[in-house]
């Protein structure tokens, strides 16, 4: 029996896993919401990883406002580069192997193609940055370790995201203008769900980092077109390709992970 913790617990990723977590009969699953274990704080992090045997921590929890994380940066780091480190610390002392989550923002988009785990990340705003500087500490602290990038992630069912915003305001009849200035594939938590379960923990992949992505390159409009149709929603309200929609945040052109 295989014992997992999995960090961020209440957000989309983490629900999304405590679904799907019965289907492995050989493991035992903790699920710590913020609330349960607030990961920047390091004391209680360590405490807790003092008192129990984990082979595997998946942490999914983050500081995902891209827009928020310009306007207090401080806070995008606390959760996405130190509650990161702590982790990483954490699992080395108890021979965790960690399975971290990052993203498609780490790069800045100038590429033609798709992004490869090769490629050099140069993040152009802060989230971006918070979280490439905790991969960076994962990858200096601890060697067990698989750090998966994803993109463009999405639950149907829970949490906050593009494609509930969208059918939520398509609901409500509200107009909707979306920009197409970026490219990137969006990505279902369950696609990455299966992947961190079966790949990960079931399938003993190397350690190292990774590209999770459902594969379908498209713009953030196109996207839209896609789940107004899903949902039964095209015609029913109006979508404009929204050129100069305004972002605080910069936010790569490209972002197509391969
Ligand atoms: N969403 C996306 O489009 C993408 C996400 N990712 C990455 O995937 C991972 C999962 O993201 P996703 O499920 O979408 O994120 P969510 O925002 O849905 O969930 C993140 C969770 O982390 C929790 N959290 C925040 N701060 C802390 C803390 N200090 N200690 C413990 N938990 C905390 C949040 O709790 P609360 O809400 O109570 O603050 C929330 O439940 C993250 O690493 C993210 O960076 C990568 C690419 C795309
Ligand atoms: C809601 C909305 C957004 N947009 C634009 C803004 C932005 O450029 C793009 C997406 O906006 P969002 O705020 O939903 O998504 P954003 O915060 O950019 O999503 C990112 O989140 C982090 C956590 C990641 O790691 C990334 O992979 C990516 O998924 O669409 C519109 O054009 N019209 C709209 O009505």
């Amino acid at each position: 029996m295989v014992r997992v913790i999995v960090t961020g617990a209440g957000g989309q990723l983490g629900q999304t896993l405590q679904e799907f977590s019965p289907n492995l009969k050989n493991a035992q699953f903790e699920f710590k919401t913020a609330t349960d274990l607030d990961i920047t704080d390091g004391m209680a992090v360590f405490e807790l990883f003092e008192s129990n045997t984990y082979d595997y921590c998946i942490n999914c929890a983050a500081y995902t406002n891209v827009e928020q994380a310009e306007k207090t940066p401080e806070a995008a780091y606390q959760v996405n580069t130190e509650g990161a480190k702590n982790l990483a610390m954490a699992c080395a002392k108890g021979k965790t192997t960690l399975i971290h989550i990052s993203t498609d923002y780490v790069f800045d988009g100038e590429k033609e193609g798709s992004y490869t785990v090769k490629d050099e990340p140069n993040p152009i705003n802060v989230y971006g940055l918070s979280k490439l500087k905790g991969e960076e500490y994962i990858r200096d602290i601890l060697s067990d370790h698989h750090i998966i990038r994803t993109s463009w992630l999405y639950s149907k069912k829970y949490g906050h995201n593009f494609y509930r915003t969208i059918v939520q305001r398509a609901n409500e009849g509200i107009d909707l203008y979306i920009t197409d200035d970026q490219r990137g594939c969006p990505t279902n938590t369950e696609t990455l769900g299966k992947f961190i379960l079966n790949q990960m923990i079931e399938g003993n992949l190397p350690f190292g980092t990774y590209h999770c992505t459902d594969k379908v390159p498209m713009t953030w409009y196109s996207f839209a077109q896609k789940i107004l149709k899903e949902n039964g929603l095209s015609g029913k309200v109006r979508l404009e390709l929204d050129r100069n929609y305004r972002t605080f945040a910069k936010r790569p052109k490209n972002s197509v992970l391969g």
